[in-house]
C-alpha cells in the first residue's frame, strides 16, 4: 500500500546561522495491507519525521511515497497537489499522534463525530458510529458532553483515536498511541489497533514500548541517524539491534 523510496527530509535552522539538520538520509520500506510495521530506533533517529513526511505534514528534500489508493492508482505522495493530498488525509491515510488538536467549544462526542463526517459519513451515523468508538476506548458517557480541553492526558489520547479511527483509514500512522495511558485503558487502545490490522488496515508505528511493539508489529524498521539499519520479524531485530533497553525504558 505504501513504498518508501529514498526520503530525504533536512531542517534549515534559519535561527542557527542557516544550518542544516538532516531527519531522513535514504529510507526505503514498504508497508502492505493489513501490515504493521513499527519504527524503532533512539531518540533523534527520524521516526516522528518518517510519519510526518507520510502524511505530508512534512515536505520531504528528495525522494518518492508511492501509495496505493482505493481505486488501484498509485500515486506519489511527495508530489501530490495540497487538495488532492487534503483528499487522501479524509478519506484513506490516517494519523493520530500523542496530542489532541481540540476545538475549544466543541463536545468530545462532537469532535469525534466530525472527524466521521470529514470522512464522509452522514451526521446521524457519525454520532452512532463516535458513541461505540468512545464506549470501546473506554470513555464514559458523562464525558461525551463536555469540551475536550478538559480532558486528561490519557482521556485525550483515547479521543484522538477515536477521532483517527472512526472511519479506519486505508493507512493509519501512529505516533506513540499509548504513551500516556493507564494498563487497562492502553489495553482496550492495544485491541482496537490489532482488530484494525486483521480488517486490513495498513499500519505504520511509533511505540516507545517494547511489549506493544511485539504484541501488534508484523515487521520492526529500525533507524538510526535518519537510516533504516534493520528491517525484520520484531523480537529477532529488536534483540540484534540492541535496542531493548532504549525501546523498554
Ligand atoms: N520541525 C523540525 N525542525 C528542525 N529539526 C527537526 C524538526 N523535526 C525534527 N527535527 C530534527 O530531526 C531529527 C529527527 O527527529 P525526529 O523527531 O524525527 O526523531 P524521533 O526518532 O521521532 O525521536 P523521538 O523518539 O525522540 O521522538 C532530530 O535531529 C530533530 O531535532
Amino acid at each position: 500500500m505504501l513504498e518508501v523510496r529514498g526520503l530525504h527530509k533536512a531542517f534549515v535552522l534559519h535561527t542557527i546561522d542557516g544550518r542544516e539538520v538532516s531527519a531522513l538520509r535514504g529510507v526505503d520500506l514498504a508497508v502492505r495491507a493489513g501490515e504493521h510495521v513499527a519504527l524503532a530506533g533512539r531518540s533523534g533517529a527520524g521516526k516522528s519525521s518518517l510519519l510526518r513526511c507520510v502524511f505530508r505534514t512534512y515536505l520531504p528534500s528528495a525522494g518518492s511515497l508511492l501509495f496505493r489508493t482505493a481505486s488501484g492508482a498509485v500515486v506519489d505522495l511527495v508530489g501530490l497537489s495540497d487538495a488532492s493530498m487534503a483528499d487522501l488525509r479524509g478519506h484513506e491515510i490516517g494519523y493520530v499522534s500523542q496530542f489532541l488538536r481540540a476545538e475549544p467549544r466543541r463536545s468530545v462526542l462532537e469532535l469525534v463525530a466530525r472527524a466521521g463526517v470529514a470522512r464522509g459519513m452522514p451526521i446521524d451515523d457519525a454520532r452512532s458510529a463516535a458513541a461505540s468508538a468512545l464506549a470501546r476506548l473506554g470513555i464514559e458517557e458523562r464525558l461525551w458532553a463536555v469540551h475536550a480541553t478538559v480532558l486528561s492526558g490519557g482521556q485525550k489520547q483515547r479521543v484522538n483515536l477515536a477521532a483517527g479511527t472512526i472511519s479506519p483509514p486505508r493507512l493509519l500512522l501512529l505516533d506513540e498511541p499509548v504513551s500516556a495511558l493507564d494498563p487497562a485503558n492502553r489495553e482496550a487502545v492495544l485491541s482496537m489497533i490489532a482488530s484494525l490490522s486483521d480488517s486490513g488496515v495498513a499500519v505504520l508505528s511509533v511505540f516507545h514500548d517494547l511489549e506493544a511493539i511485539e504484541r501488534l508489529a508484523t515487521r520492526v524498521v529500525v533507524l538510526a541517524d535518519g537510516r533504516v539499519v534493520a528491517d525484520g520479524p520484531p523480537a529477532a531485530t529488536l534483540r540484534d539491534s540492541e535496542l531493548d533497553l532504549e525501546v523498554a525504558r
